[in-house]
C-alpha cells in the first residue's frame, strides 16, 4: 500500500475525475466511489489485462487491490461508467461478446470477499447480452444413477443441455477423459485454485477434493445451454447458499441394498471405497431427504421409469423440439465514443459529428449473475441511426 503508480498521481489531483480518459498510448479512466477513486489502465495493444489501481483520498494514498474474477484484455482503448456499486467498462473495437466489462467494487460478492481476504478487492465479470435458464443440480448417494439419468438426458436433448465439468483430485478410470467427465487436477494445485476464488462450490467427497468451477458453469451459458451440475450434498448446500438461482434435484435409491448392487455391479471402485460410499450414502440420504436444500425427490428405481420422471420435473415430458433459439442480437460498438448513464440506462454515443443521431442504448436495470463470472441481462437499443453508420 502507499506507493503511488507512476502514471497518475498529477492527474488525480485535477480535481473531478469520474469517467475522465486520458490518451497517451495507455487508455486509463478514473472513476470515484465514496472515498477511492478506481483507475483503470490498458496498454492499448491487446496483449494485457486491464490494471487496477485504487486512490484512497482519505488516506492520500494508492491501494493495490487484490483483483478476483477473468480479467478483460486491453484492446484500442476504453470508456468507464459508474453503476451503482460496479464500474461499466466499454472496451473499444473488441468483438461483440468481449465489448462489456463490469468492475465490481462494492457488491455483496466484493463485500465478502474484502472480509475473508482482508484486503481491498475489486471483481471483474463479463457482460452478456440475455440471460440464462437456470442451472439443474443433480445429488444424490454414490452409484444412485444419477450419471446415467444425465447422460439420458443430455443424449436426447443436445442441443439443450450442457453438463458442468468438475474438477477433482480422484484418479480417472478406464474410460473417463480429461476436460470431458472431469478435469483431473492435483490436491496442491486444486487448493491454490480454490484459495483464489475459481470454485462456485467444493468439497471433500469420499476422501477427494471435488469442485464446480465458476468458469465450467458460465460456458456451458455462453453456449445457449442449461447447465447441469451432478455433485454432493455438500456441494448443493453451498450452490443453494451462493447467488446462482438453480433448481436442485435429489436422487434417492430404491434401498441401500439395490444401492450397493448397483455400485458393485458398475466395477469401478475398490472394496474399501464401495465400503466408505455406502457408509457416506446413510447420511446423504438423511441429509438430502430432510433438509430444504431440494425442490424435487427423484426415486430411481426403474431407470426409464425414473427418467420419464426427470423430464416430467423439468417440462419436458411430451416435448418437440422447437426451431433453434435465435442467437441473441449482436452489436458492434463505436470505436470513437463516449458514455454516459442517465438513470438506468447507458448511452453510447459515437464521436462522430452530429453525434446526437448516433447512440446506443445500454438498458442495466435487470442484471443478473455478476463476479466473478458473467454479468446476464444487457439490452442493447439503437436510437436514431442505423447499425451500419455505427460500425
Ligand atoms: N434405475 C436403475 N436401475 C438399475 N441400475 C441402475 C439404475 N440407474 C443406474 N443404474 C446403474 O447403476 C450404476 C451406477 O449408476 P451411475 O454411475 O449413474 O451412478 P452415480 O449416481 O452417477 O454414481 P457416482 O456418484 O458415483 O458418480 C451404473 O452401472 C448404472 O448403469
Ligand atoms: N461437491 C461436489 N461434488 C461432486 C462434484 N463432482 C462430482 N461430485 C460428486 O462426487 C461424488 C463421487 O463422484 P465419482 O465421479 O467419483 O463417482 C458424486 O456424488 C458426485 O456427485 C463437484 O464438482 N462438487
Amino acid at each position: 500500500m502507499g506507493e503511488a503508480p507512476a502514471f497518475l498521481v498529477e492527474d488525480l489531483q485535477d480535481g473531478p475525475l469520474n469517467g475522465l480518459e486520458l490518451k497517451n498510448g495507455t487508455c486509463k479512466t478514473t472513476t470515484t466511489v465514496g472515498d477511492k477513486t478506481y483507475v483503470t489502465v490498458g496498454a492499448g495493444d491487446g496483449t494485457l489485462s486491464i490494471d487496477v489501481q485504487i486512490f484512497d483520498r482519505s488516506l492520500g494514498e494508492w491501494v493495490h487491490p487484490t483483483v478476483l474474477g477473468t480479467k478483460p484484455l486491453s484492446c484500442k482503448g476504453h470508456s468507464a461508467v459508474l453503476c451503482e456499486n460496479r464500474i461499466l467498462v466499454v472496451k473499444k473495437g473488441s468483438k461483440s461478446d468481449d465489448q462489456i466489462w463490469f468492475l465490481e467494487v462494492d457488491t455483496e460478492y466484493v463485500r465478502q470477499q474484502r472480509k475473508k481476504l482482508g484486503t481491498e478487492v475489486v471483481a471483474w465479470s463479463k457482460g452478456v447480452i440475455g440471460n440464462a435458464e437456470k442451472p439443474i443440480v443433480i445429488s444424490g448417494p454414490s452409484g444412485v444413477g444419477k450419471g446415467t439419468l444425465i447422460s439420458m438426458l443430455m443424449k436426447e436433448f443436445p442441443s439443450m443441455f450442457g453438463f458442468s465439468v468438475s474438477h477433482t483430485t480422484r484418479a480417472p478410470r478406464n474410460m473417463e477423459k480429461d476436460g470431458v467427465h472431469y478435469h483431473f487436477t492435483d490436491k496442491s494445485v486444486m487448493e491454490k485454485e480454490i484459495k483464489n476464488g475459481k470454485f462456485l462450490e467444493f468439497a471433500s467427497v469420499h476422501g477427494n477434493l471435488y469442485g464446480t468451477s465458476v468458469e465450467a458453469v458460465e460456458v456451458v451459458a455462453d453456449a445457449g445451454k442449461r447447465c447441469i451440475l451432478d455433485i454432493d450434498v455438500q456441494g448443493a448446500k453451498s450452490v443453494r447458499a451462493s447467488s446462482l438461482e438453480a433448481i436442485f434435484i435429489f436422487v434417492s435409491p430404491p434401498s441401500m441394498e439395490e444401492l450397493e448392487k448397483r455400485l458393485r455391479d458398475r466395477g469401478t471402485e475398490t472394496e474399501e471405497q464401495i465400503l466408505k460410499r455406502l457408509r457416506n450414502a446413510k447420511a446423504e440420504i438423511e441429509q438430502g431427504t430432510s433438509s430444504n436444500i431440494f425442490d424435487f425427490m427423484l426415486y430411481n428405481d426403474k431407470l426409464e421409469e425414473s427418467y420419464e420422471k426427470l423430464k416430467k420435473l423439468l417440462g419436458l415430458d411430451g416435448f418437440v423440439a422447437a426451431s433453434p433459439k435465435s442467437a441473441p442480437k449482436e452489436i458492434n460498438l463505436p470505436v470513437d465514443h463516449s458514455v454516459s448513464k442517465i438513470d438506468d440506462k447507458i448511452i453510447i454515443s459515437s464521436g462522430l459529428e452530429k453525434e446526437t443521431k448516433n447512440l446506443i442504448m445500454l438498458d442495466v436495470s435487470s442484471l443478473k449473475g455478476g463476479a466473478p463470472g458473467r454479468t446476464r441481462g444487457l439490452d442493447f437499443q439503437v436510437i436514431g441511426a442505423s447499425l451500419d453508420k455505427l460500425c
